[in-house]
């Protein structure tokens, strides 16, 4: 059973269509990149997915629930984390915080739970930090918990992302662009990090990455798009001599 499938997505800016008649079927445990030239549309498909913007025609179902024109919010909580291209953290607050935000977030408090800062408000807040603190252990940042995030170094903040957004435990990843800013040795790195983590939590993951290494390295699968168009789906190896792709990264030879 897939975990992610979508059916002829598509999205117009104004005159602009931006991804056209998109399908994807994504096996539960899978890990697909989604890759393309600059302008391709993947990040507005990670924003339809992710019910940032509802899509102008299309479906998309998620762990067996049709998830269409779903608020963001709830497609959060079904069980979808993401990072992005360019990194979103509180960046005036802790490390800590903004790990344990990320599991406050997904939990239905209600007014007078937070108003009240009840027995049992302060319990969950309380196993929240336990949580997050070990969220923090594994990602190797736990040394940096009382850290105001903006003094991460740069690779650190791209795991702090990641750790929050696993906090709340989703079956499904999104990761827009993850080894984007960093040097050889750190792309090593996060690779095999992510490696790691797919197993360990046991996630599925779709990730849009322009290093062709992470692609190769990580991916079973991808699917190359070019002016919204889907070019090519299938192994990573196979894409790397396509000539549909060829063409899109290289241009047309006159
Ligand atoms: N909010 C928006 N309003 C209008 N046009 C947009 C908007 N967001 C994206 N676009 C346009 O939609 C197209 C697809 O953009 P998108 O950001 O999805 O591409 P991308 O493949 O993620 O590119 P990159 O690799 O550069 O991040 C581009 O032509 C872009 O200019």
């Amino acid at each position: 059973m897939p975990l992610l499938e979508i059916t002829e997505l598509s999205h117009r800016f104004g005159g602009l269509q931006a991804v056209a008649d998109f399908s994807l079927y994504l096996e539960n445990g899978g890990l697909m990149g989604l890759i393309g030239p600059n302008g391709a549309g993947k990040t507005t498909i990670f924003n339809l997915i992710t019910g940032v913007y509802p899509p102008t025609t299309g479906r998309i179902c998620f762990a067996g629930r049709e998830i269409t024109g779903w608020p963001g919010y709830r497609i959060m909580a079904a069980g979808m984390g993401r990072t992005f291209q360019n990194i979103r953290l509180f960046k005036d607050l802790s490390v800590l915080d903004n790990v344990r935000l990320g599991a406050s977030a997904q939990y239905p408090y209600s007014f007078l739970q937070t108003i009240g800062r009840t027995p049992a408000f302060n319990r969950q807040e309380r196993q929240f930090i336990v949580q997050a603190m070990e969220m923090l252990e594994r990602f190797g940042l736990a040394r940096y918990a009382q850290t105001p995030a903006r003094q991460l170094p740069y690779g650190e903040q791209r795991r702090l992302e990641m750790a929050r957004a696993l906090i709340s435990r989703p079956k499904l990843l999104l990761l827009d662009e993850p080894a984007a800013g960093m040097n050889q040795a750190e792309t090593v790195a996060l690779i095999e990090l992510l490696r790691k983590l797919w197993r360990e939590f046991e996630l599925t993951i779709l990730l849009i990455e322009h290093h062709m290494g992470v692609v190769l390295n990580l991916c079973q699968q991808v699917l190359v798009l070019d002016f919204g168009d889907t070019i090519f789906v299938g192994p990573p190896q196979e894409a790397q001599t396509h000539p549909k792709v060829l063409e899109a990264y290289l241009g047309k030879e006159k």
